[in-house]
């Protein structure tokens, strides 16, 4: 199997402090002699944050709309760019203030290339003063700083010098609550220790083997490689069995009736099926909230068992 590439998508609403984050990343990983990638979003047609990337990185700057929703199919075949740099280690992402996180993560694990990137993670930066003050904002805001925060991996509470020690430490437990799992730290000036963005991908990497560790991470990923096709009916039996907390669903899949291949699409309980002119790899992605990963792989296995 080809080797993983490490995916860190940085999120969070506009000002709260993503560009000063990623320039301190940058610089360690610099320093740690890594190669990244560097790929921004801004909703505009001009680049205002390039300068934070050194010239000597690679950086793919997506304009005029948000990767999250109109110009997904963007990143898509710039991630897609990315895995023909062999020596990669890492892409950085830094979304736009508007962007939801799951739509960004959807589109970095296409199943196209899936498997490459399965380790990728949301790290999500929460400006402080601006959450104090979130009565003054639309629902809509409120609603996205909310999903922002609800399905970061590592949670960083940022601009913490603006309020004081007891402020922070209300707003610490009302986020705690709304997301309990998330490596949490609170920073000003978004100065982090060094690497500690990297441990929160090792908690995963354990998963399999310490079950405590599971509870740290709620929104999980999982990728399914089908060898054989499939009985359509199981196929969908088992799509009405699954659980309120599978977001996501897409992959490719050939069933036994049929001598296509079929994109496969699934969202808010919605499935949808898209025939492939060209053959690919039966890369299958599920994304959800503290998924059973154990129990979805073996059922997914099942289904290859029926020959008919
Ligand atoms: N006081 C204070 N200012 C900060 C802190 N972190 C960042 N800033 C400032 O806040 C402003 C916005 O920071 P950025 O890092 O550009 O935030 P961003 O999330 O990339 O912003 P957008 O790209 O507009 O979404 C800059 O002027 C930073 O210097 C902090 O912890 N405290």
């Amino acid at each position: 199997m080809s080797k993983q590439i490490e995916v860190y998508i940085l999120s969070g609403f506009l000002g709260s402090g993503k560009t000063t984050l990623l320039t301190q990343m940058l610089e360690q990983e610099q320093k740690n002699g890594r190669k990244v990638a560097v790929v921004m979003n801004e909703l505009g047609k001009v680049s205002i944050d390039s300068d934070a990337v050194p010239d000597s990185l690679p950086l793919a700057e997506l304009f005029d709309g948000c990767i999250c929703c109109t110009i997904q199919e963007k990143l898509e075949s710039t991630m897609q760019g990315l895995l023909m740099d062999k020596e990669l280690d890492a892409v950085y992402i830094e979304t736009t203030g508007a962007a939801h996180p799951i739509e960004v993560l959807d589109t970095v694990l296409s199943p196209i290339f899936a498997d490459r990137f399965s380790s990728a993670r949301i790290i999500t930066l929460l400006d402080v003063l601006r959450w104090k003050e979130k009565d003054g904002l639309s629902i809509q805001v409120k609603q996205l700083i909310r999903e922002q925060v609800r399905h970061a991996d590592m949670l960083i509470l940022n601009k913490t010098d603006l309020l004081s020690e007891s402020e922070v430490a209300s707003i610490l437990y009302e986020i705690q609550s709304l997301s309990p799992y998330a490596q949490t730290i609170l920073t000003s000036f978004a100065k982090i220790p060094e690497d500690s963005w990297r441990q929160v991908k090792k908690l995963e990497k354990e998963n399999h083997q310490a079950a405590h560790v599971n509870d740290k991470l709620h929104l999980k990923t999982f990728v399914h490689r089908f060898t054989s096709s499939i009985n359509l009916d199981q196929f969908e039996d088992w799509l009405r069995s699954l659980p309120d907390n599978v977001y996501r669903i897409k992959g490719y899949l050939s069933f036994h009736h049929t001598s296509s291949i079929y994109l496969f699409q699934y969202s808010y309980g919605t499935p949808l099926y898209l025939k492939e002119p060209v053959k690919v790899p039966l890369n299958f992605v599920l994304i959800g909230e503290n998924l059973d990963i154990e129990t979805l792989s073996s059922q997914l296995n099942e289904l290859e068992q029926t020959k008919s």
